[in-house]
């Protein structure tokens, strides 16, 4: 017996991942995200926008822990709202908040163990998956080790270990490459890159050369709106010299952010 995930009842038919139209999400009393039209596929789209552009609360939305004030929102082909089956859409979900909680004294395996209870995984499948998550981020020989005596980079991995041990067909992460030190960053862009061959995983980001390493797509978020999307070749080239940026790729964020408030403030 196993469990019969949402994504395998749904209709087959729908072009994409994640699909928003016209989206309002609020934060607290903020409209943190306001009209978004956003439709992601499969692959690795990286998240971009500056402190306070809705990023963080555009991922809680979309992994079903915010409810939209507004619009139209539909994962794996079903709409969100109304009578939507989230515990159905949850199974299919994996998600990496900006920080999470966890009982220190848990060793990393009970944690994954207990987060793929919690994704309601059948029993069966879950001590296979278990480990096979906790190898994919490299913390095979840690697993019998307490959550409390890992350092940052080491918690995060865990936490990513949690996110995929469902194998998501939506897989967002909210900054998971804070505290990864740089050899744990280059692994983790090949992990990305392998997991976007077979789900649409969204990253939110401060670090453009993850994106430019990583990502199939760049989503460029301000003030709750999308300003750009497109490939990170198409965003490096709006950059000019005079852009502010140490890369093609942040010289071309740099412009379009510009040209967005430009466009905006007329
Ligand atoms: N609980 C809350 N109550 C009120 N306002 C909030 C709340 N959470 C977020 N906000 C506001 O909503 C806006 C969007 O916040 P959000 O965290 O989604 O942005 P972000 O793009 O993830 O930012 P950062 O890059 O700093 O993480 C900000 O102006 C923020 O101050």
């Amino acid at each position: 017996m196993r469990t019969v995930r949402s994504a395998e009842l749904a209709p087959t038919t729908y072009a994409w991942q994640i699909q928003a139209e016209n989206l309002h999400v609020r934060a607290g009393r903020r409209l943190a995200v306001a009209g978004l039209d956003l439709r992601l596929g499969d692959g690795v789209h990286g998240l971009l926008g500056p402190n306070g552009a809705g990023k963080t609360t555009l991922i809680r939305a979309l992994a079903t822990v915010l409810r939209p004030a507004d619009g139209k929102l539909e994962l794996m082909g079903q709409a969100i709202g109304g009578r939507a089956d989230l515990r159905g859409l949850r199974r299919g979900i994996g998600y990496l908040p900006q920080e999470f909680g966890y009982y220190a004294r848990f060793t990393v395996r009970e944690f994954v163990e207990y987060m793929a209870w919690l994704k309601e995984m059948a029993s069966a499948d879950v001590p296979g998956a278990v480990e096979r998550a906790i190898e994919r981020v490299g913390l095979a020989d840690r697993a019998g080790d307490r959550m409390k005596t890992l350092s940052g980079g080491m918690l995060r991995r865990a936490g990513i270990a949690q996110a995929i041990v469902n194998d998501p067909d939506v897989l967002l992460l909210d900054e998971p490459t804070v505290g990864l030190d740089p050899a744990q960053r280059l692994e983790f862009r090949a992990l990305l890159r392998e997991l976007g061959t077979h789900a649409c995983v969204l990253v939110s980001t401060h670090l453009v050369e993850d994106v430019a390493a990583a990502c199939t797509t760049v989503v460029l978020m301000d003030e709750g709106r999308l300003v750009y999307q497109g490939t990170p070749a198409e965003v490096a080239s709006f950059g000019g010299a005079d852009d502010a940026g140490d890369n093609p790729i942040e010289r071309g964020y740099t412009a379009l952010l510009a040209r967005h408030r430009r466009r905006v403030s007329k």
